[in-house]
């Protein structure tokens, strides 16, 4: 991995506070909107020759070479905010204007739990109560979503989401991310779009269960319907709830991590969708689609 070089003429400026900050972290907020958190700061020479302190930009791709992969050459950018911060969400957008392709870790371990293999009870307990799954799980099945798939950029959301996952992906698969995209939003704002997540109206089961009569099917379609629109089994008050200590105790360590090698860049994820993807957006410049 090529981390971006420091400048050797300027001191480094005072590293950037952790991120922070959402109300339920007991850690410093940081005032920035965003997009340049962790950017390092360079001495720059200003009008009449005054040194100015400057964000530096970042423009160049960053390309991993010598990994799991073989021969192949990937770009990765790890995706990671708060559940409910809007992960998913934006990954579609980038997905559609970047030509990225998306893998999510939550459901890659979702895929495995319906396939029936042998981890999957282990997989569904720990989803449940909110915990991490095991890093050789959830790095063989991001290992074999990237080997199957022709693309070379990935955006890996969801992972890593504590120091095992980050140092056990990078010694098994000698990948470093490009950047990290760290999507930061209050528990308070996360907690209401999950339950919306999960939210679906009375009308919608009488809808479907009016549709099951007349095809006659009741007894079996109308259970397996109420099982898919109760949607997550880990969006309830509870597990949201321990999910979002998990984040606070062992995600924001790897953010931080990650910002200490000037590789977070920072969204203000509380703002409406479309204002967040135009963050996105100029993060993701570098990468644009080819016309
Ligand atoms: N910026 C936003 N403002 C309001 N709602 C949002 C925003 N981003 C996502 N959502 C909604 O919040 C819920 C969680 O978003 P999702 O992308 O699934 O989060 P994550 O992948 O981080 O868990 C979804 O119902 C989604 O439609
Ligand atoms: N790297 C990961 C990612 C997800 N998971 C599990 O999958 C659950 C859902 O993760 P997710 O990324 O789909 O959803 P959000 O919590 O971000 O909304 C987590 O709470 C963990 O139990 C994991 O164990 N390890």
């Amino acid at each position: 991995a090529t981390d971006r070089p420091t400048p050797q003429h300027a001191p480094r400026a005072p590293p950037t506070p952790p991120c922070d900050p959402s109300p339920w972290s007991r850690r410093r907020a940081d005032p920035s909107t965003g997009i340049r958190f962790g950017a390092q700061l360079v001495r720059r020479r200003g009008a009449m020759g005054t040194v100015v302190d400057a964000p530096a930009v970042v423009t160049e791709k960053e390309v991993v070479a010598e990994n799991m992969l073989g021969d192949k050459k990937v770009t990765v950018v790890f995706v990671l905010g708060g559940p409910g911060s809007g992960k998913g969400t934006q990954c579609s957008n980038i997905v559609e204007h970047f030509g990225f392709t998306h893998l999510s870790a939550g459901d890659l371990l979702r895929a495995e739990i319906k396939s029936g293999s042998e981890n999957g009870t282990m997989i569904e307990n720990m989803i449940k109560e909110g915990k991490i799954v095991p890093s050789e799980v959830t790095i063989k099945l991001l290992q074999q979503a990237m080997i199957k798939n022709e693309n070379d950029k990935f955006l890996i959301d969801g992972f890593p989401r504590n120091e095992e996952n980050r140092a056990a992906f990078e010694n098994v698969t000698k990948i470093s991310p490009a950047f990290v995209l760290f999507f930061n939003c209050s528990e308070e704002e996360m907690e209401r779009r999950l339950l919306g997540r999960n939210e679906v109206s009375f009308f919608t089961y009488v809808l479907m269960f009016g549709l099951c009569i007349l095809i006659k099917t009741t007894l079996f379609l109308f259970p397996t319907i109420c099982i898919i629109l109760q949607g997550r089994v880990d969006d309830n008050i509870e597990t949201i709830r321990k999910r979002f200590k998990v984040f606070v105790e062992s995600s924001l360590p790897v953010i931080e991590y990650y910002d200490a090698k000037d590789k977070v860049k920072k969204i203000d994820a509380a703002k409406p969708i479309p204002e967040v993807f135009e963050d996105v957006k100029a993060i993701f410049a570098p990468y644009a689609k080819a016309t």
